[in-house]
């Protein structure tokens, strides 16, 4: 049987094209298949939060802070957020030396909130830590067994909660400087590097780190990075080793130099002129009276060596607001006579030239962001914060009452104190200048968290923050996988090109198609 004319080069057309069909078919399934694997095997697991507590025992009051971050990145610097703060009710822990359970029982409170933040099923999987500072410190030189009995109390208080406890000491003064700058730092992001350059360490651009400076109610911190490496006190430097970067930092803690205790040191040495239980204070509001008992004037170690015998059990203070005088009296706090090193602060402790920017807080910011004068991105220069301090000392009580019915008496009566004081410690005792003012932030919150030594605490006794810079991802999720179609694509292409040139399919020959 003849075949009919042009059957032959029918079915030789039909073939190729049915290969290049298959071909593209395998093609686009590779390219799915090469998408599906990516984003699978890279997706992201569902976010597993972790969460730390804190309770920091201040002289005035405690906090109760929760912490969270993500478990996957906790080694990564800046995850951790605070997410909640809650101020216990009264007085700091060492005020509780007459009636120490009254200490553990004031803690009940934010407890339970914490329980409410946390969840349920990780209230035993998060530990909680308590840190008792300057208030503590100073009960502990007075008597040390009360101190050891009011931290006890604290700790059967927090051992009995559902939480993880993990202590509850009393952090030296050194400590509390360190993990303020630690915080701050961590915060601002000063000890993150760049991905990329991360390969070329010697070319690595790293931030400059922020001072701390912290005033609590019984002591004050500075600690900083000098420009000089190498320490006159051994006692005032620190070395750091974080995220792969070597810091040699110098820190100082004043006891007594907290605004309570330095207003309480002031108060001592006018006594010592006075004759009548009548003190005029230039550092409160005229038509401010408040009394004060002496026993209790005498009752800190911060105060104990001016004690006298007095005829009076009172102290009267009446107000003359005066900002200058006040500072007069003020200044007399700062020894500037004696410096055994090459250079001071005040009362013969070293301190190297100051260095760089400063962050400002708790106290700090609480006072000087009531009087206006810490604005977000630079402070108001050194002379208009002196001279808002004479008109708000100057006001009469009355009108500054009348002006501020929401704040407390309590802070609202010593804003003028401790405002002028803020002013001279800066300025005479750690000699801040007109210029190096400028360098200084006053800060409450860096993003959600409040600028503290706890959440710095926290990150060293969780060792969240590794001597060496964890091995970074140069790309992010969506980059890798973009990056690995891009390529694969590409390859791909270059194939298929390379076969239509070099092994020339039919169906590309002349003729053919
Ligand atoms: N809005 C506020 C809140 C607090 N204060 C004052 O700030 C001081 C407390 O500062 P803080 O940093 O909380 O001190 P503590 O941590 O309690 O004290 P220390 O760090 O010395 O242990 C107290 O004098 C308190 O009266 C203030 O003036 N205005
Ligand atoms: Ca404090």
């Amino acid at each position: 049987m003849d075949e009919p004319k042009g059957a032959k080069p029918k079915m030789a057309s039909t073939k190729p094209k049915m290969a290049v069909l298959i071909l593209g078919f395998l093609f686009v399934l590779a390219v799915i298949a090469l998408i599906t694997v990516a984003v699978t095997q890279n997706q992201r697991l569902p976010k597993n939060i972790k969460y730390g507590i804190v309770l920091d025992a201040g002289s005035s009051h405690t906090n109760l802070y929760v912490y969270t971050w993500p478990a996957e990145k906790e080694n990564d610097t800046g995850v951790v957020q605070q997410v909640e703060v809650c101020k216990v009710e009264g007085p700091g822990i060492s005020g509780y030396s007459q009636a120490v359970q009254n200490a553990s029982r004031s803690l009940q409170h934010c407890l339970e909130r914490a329980q409410e933040v946390v969840p349920q099923q990780q209230h035993q999987e998060t530990p909680v830590y308590l840190g008792a500072t300057a208030g503590m410190r100073l009960l502990s030189l007075e008597n040390r067994h009360v101190a050891m009995e009011v931290l006890s109390a604290v700790e059967n208080r927090l051992r009995s909660s559902p939480f993880n406890f993990q202590g509850a000491r009393i952090i030296t003064g050194q400590e509390e400087g360190a993990y303020g700058w630690i915080t701050i730092n961590y915060l601002l992001g000063s000890f993150k590097q760049s991905g990329w350059l991360n390969f070329l360490p010697k070319l690595t651009s790293i931030k400059e780190t922020v001072g701390a400076l912290d005033l609590g109610g019984a002591s004050t911190q500075i600690t900083f990075v000098p420009e000089q490496e190498q320490s006159e006190s051994q006692e005032n430097s620190l070395h750091f080793r974080l995220y792969g970067k070597s810091y040699n930092v110098y820190t100082h803690s004043f006891l007594c130099y907290g605004k309570d205790q330095a207003l309480r040191m002031k108060l001592v040495r006018d006594l010592q002129n006075a004759e009548t239980a009548r003190l005029q204070d230039p550092c409160f509001h005229t038509g401010y009276e408040r009394n004060v008992s002496i026993r209790d004037l005498y009752a800190s170690p911060c105060t104990a060596n001016y004690k006298q015998s007095l005829a009076f059990p009172q102290l009267h203070v009446v107000g003359s607001g005066d900002y200058q005088a006040c500072q007069t009296r003020i200044e007399e706090l700062f020894n500037k006579t004696s410096c055994p090193y090459s250079k001071c602060s005040f009362n013969g402790i070293f301190q190297p030239p100051l260095q760089g920017h400063f962050g400002a807080f708790s106290a700090f910011y609480f006072v000087m962001n009531f009087l206006n004068l810490s604005a977000d991105s630079s402070p108001a220069p050194l002379n208009s914060a002196i001279s808002t301090m004479k008109n708000f000392c100057s006001r009469p009580w009355s009108e500054v009452k009348a002006a501020y019915p929401q704040v407390k008496e309590k802070y609202l009566s010593e804003y003028c104190f401790s405002g002028t004081y803020i002013i001279s410690l800066l300025k005479t005792g750690y000699e801040f200048s007109l210029e190096t003012w400028q360098q200084i932030q006053f800060l409450g919150k860096i993003g959600s968290s409040d600028a503290g030594w706890t959440l710095g605490y926290m990150l060293n006794l969780t060792n969240m923050i590794p001597a060496e810079q964890p091995l970074m991802r140069p790309l992010s999720h969506a980059g890798y996988v973009g990056l690995m179609v891009l390529s694969s694509l590409v390859l791909v292409g270059a194939l298929l090109l390379g076969w239509c040139i070099f092994r020339k399919p039919r169906c590309l020959r002349k003729g053919i198609v």
